[in-house]
């Protein structure tokens, strides 16, 4: 019996001591291999999961009231990743590596196809933009974010891996990104027709025609509807503008600048945190520090009467807006509003209707505006000249009300 015993303790002694030098092995292994994965960065791609990582769709501003957006930072998964050894967090790093597919460029790449980043085409709040031609023979868009950046590169990268994941024709797609000596860049779509606002404000010869415009208005109402509806998970833009409205080299619109950390752009007021740019912001916002879709929705409105208008956003243009609309009775007056510079070459229906429309969206009140499916429904209708009618039907079938003095019925609208 006692034979029995010893034999017991050894026999446990010794499992014990091989399954400890085996879990050992196995840890130096794993840990390895995970250095290995990281000194291969020409192959690399981004990594983290989005729905691993915090991610933060325009910032750390917690105030944002998109709940879809801030999802991965609740789900359990977060947190118990979180509590995972470094090598195993490297491990799953690398298990999801292939499935991200988002080029990097190390930064000689692109020091040559920038001939040295003298190929400034603009400068935004983020830092300069360069034109680049890369090795593929295609014409890009390279954004150097500024180097004084808070953002740590796990935190870009989580981005650069969201931003991955949008794709819509009338999106500036993201190519691929640098990460590398400190600097955090970005390489786009190249927009051969730059920027809406340089079409609107005399900065091009050929004024933009009507059917041009409303062409415009539906190409960005699609994009942000991609966002707001097609995008897991869904992303607030928080910046619509027409600065951030880029054409190709067809004139088709697409919108710019989503899904990148806001904390390093101009504040409104030094004093709080309220984000995006002067003659754009929903004042609801303003007032509730809360930033929701229809926040994206009234900074849509303001760009519909840009183009309606050709008047700058930043240069009292909703003040106008108001003083017009005393003149709008029975969906008729707002030609008053009119960009001189199509010299009355426009469908005064249609100019009635986006009017109509675009008052809807800048509702001081959020939940009486039209939401972004509503408003692509509306401008896929005006836009038909002979489907007047049809737009008509439809708006009354689908219970919102095309009310030029009054609101969208919001029992189909949401925050
Ligand atoms: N993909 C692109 N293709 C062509 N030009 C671009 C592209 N992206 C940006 N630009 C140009 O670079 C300039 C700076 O763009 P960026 O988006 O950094 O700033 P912004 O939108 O003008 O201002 P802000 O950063 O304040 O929103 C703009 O003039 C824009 O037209």
């Amino acid at each position: 019996m006692r034979t029995f015993e010893l034999g017991l303790v050894f026999g446990t002694t010794i499992g014990v001591g091989v399954g400890i030098i085996l879990a050992m092995a196995i840890a130096w292994y794993i840990m390895y291999r995970n250095k290995r994965f990281d000194r291969s960065h020409d192959t690399e791609k981004v990594c983290p999961r989005a729905d691993n990582h915090p991610i933060r769709i325009h910032g750390s501003d917690s105030s944002t009231a998109l709940s879809d957006s801030n999802h991965s930072r609740d789900s359990p998964r977060t947190s118990e990743w979180s509590n995972m050894p470094q090598w195993l967090e490297g491990l799953r790093r690398k298990s999801v590596a292939s499935a991200c597919g988002i080029p990097k460029y190390s930064y000689k790449e692109l020091q040559k196809a920038t001939w040295n980043f003298t190929t400034n085409i603009g400068e935004g709040a983020f830092g300069p933009v360069y034109k680049a031609q890369i090795t593929t023979g295609q014409t890009v868009a390279v954004k150097v974010l500024a180097t004084d950046s808070k953002q740590g590169t796990m935190e870009f990268l989580t981005e650069v891996l969201l931003l991955g994941r949008l794709h819509h024709r009338n999106l500036v797609n993201l190519m691929g990104y640098c990460a590398e000596r400190g600097l955090h860049m970005l390489v786009y779509v190249y927009m051969s027709n730059g920027s809406l606002a340089s079409h609107l404000y005399n900065e091009k010869p050929e004024p933009l025609t009507w059917n041009l415009r409303v062409q415009i208005a539906l190409d960005v109402a699609r994009g942000l509807e991609y966002l707001h509806y097609g995008a897991v998970p869904p992303v607030v833009h928080r910046d619509i503008k027409s600065s951030n409205i880029l054409l190709d080299h067809f004139m088709k619109a697409r919108v710019a600048d989503f899904g990148i950390s806001r904390q390093e752009k101009t504040a409104l007021h030094s004093s709080s945190d309220i984000k995006g740019t002067f003659g754009y912001v929903d004042p609801e916002y303003i007032s509730t520090s809360i930033f929701t879709k229809k926040s994206d929705v009234y900074s849509f409105g303001v760009l519909l009467f840009e183009l309606m208008s050709g008047k700058n956003a930043q240069k009292n243009l909703m003040e106008y807006v108001e003083f017009v609309a005393l003149g709008v009775e029975d969906n008729e007056g707002w030609e008053e509003i009119a960009d001189p510079r199509l010299e009355g070459k426009f469908d005064v229906q249609q100019l009635n209707f986006m009017g109509g429309l675009a008052y809807n969206c800048v509702n001081p009140v959020s939940r009486k505006r039209p939401s972004m499916r509503e408003i692509v429904l509306a401008l896929s209708e005006i836009r038909k000249p002979r489907n007047l009618e049809t737009y008509r039907v439809i708006t009354e079938e689908t219970t919102f009300e095309l009310d030029l003095q009054g609101t969208f019925d919001s029992s189909l609208t949401e925050r």
